[in-house]
């Protein structure tokens, strides 16, 4: 099985709602995104022979899914009240609103599953969420 390995970052805000902890109070990450992405078998002719896929096109599309969170106040619907919210939106941040806590583990499924989406066989997603703490999602079995 051939494996290849590609990542990207992005800088944003989060808190974790109903924690009783710091991490329940507005704070920055560097989230580094990590894919896997597998195959048995090599591209055999043209300029991606002896490739799984081009390191090129797989950096760039974990790029182009990535990119979207950077620089942003990243929030779990439903967690600010509504005037809360839309005074920060009046004041110009740029919001984006999950449907799920914001939390390594959980990026660290959508990651993988949009990976999937844009066609690739993916063994696994790495979220880190500081230089020392990581959350993985992969398939089973794999
Ligand atoms: N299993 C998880 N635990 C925590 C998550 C998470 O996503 N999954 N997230 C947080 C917070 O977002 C927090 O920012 C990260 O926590 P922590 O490791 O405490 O971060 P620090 O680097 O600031 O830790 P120090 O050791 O105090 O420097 C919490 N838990
Ligand atoms: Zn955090």
């Amino acid at each position: 099985m051939y494996v290849l390995k590609a990542e990207h970052s992005f800088d944003s805000a989060h808190f974790l709602a109903n924690y009783d902890g710091k991490c329940g109070n507005i704070h920055g990450h560097r989230w580094r995104v990590v894919i896997e992405v597998q195959s048995e078998t090599l591209i055999e002719e043209g300029q991606l022979d002896g490739m799984v896929i081009d390191f090129g096109d797989l950096k760039r599309d974990i790029k182009e899914l990535v990119d979207y969170y950077d620089h942003a106040f990243i929030i779990q619907e439903g967690t600010l009240r509504k005037e809360t919210l839309q005074n920060l939106l009046d004041e110009g941040f740029r919001i984006i609103e999950l449907g799920f806590r914001p939390t390594a583990e959980n990026f660290a499924k959508f990651f993988f599953t949009s990976m999937e989406k844009k066609g690739y066989n993916v063994k696994r997603a790495t979220v880190y969420e500081t230089p020392s703490n990581c959350a993985i999602y992969e398939k089973d079995g794999v």
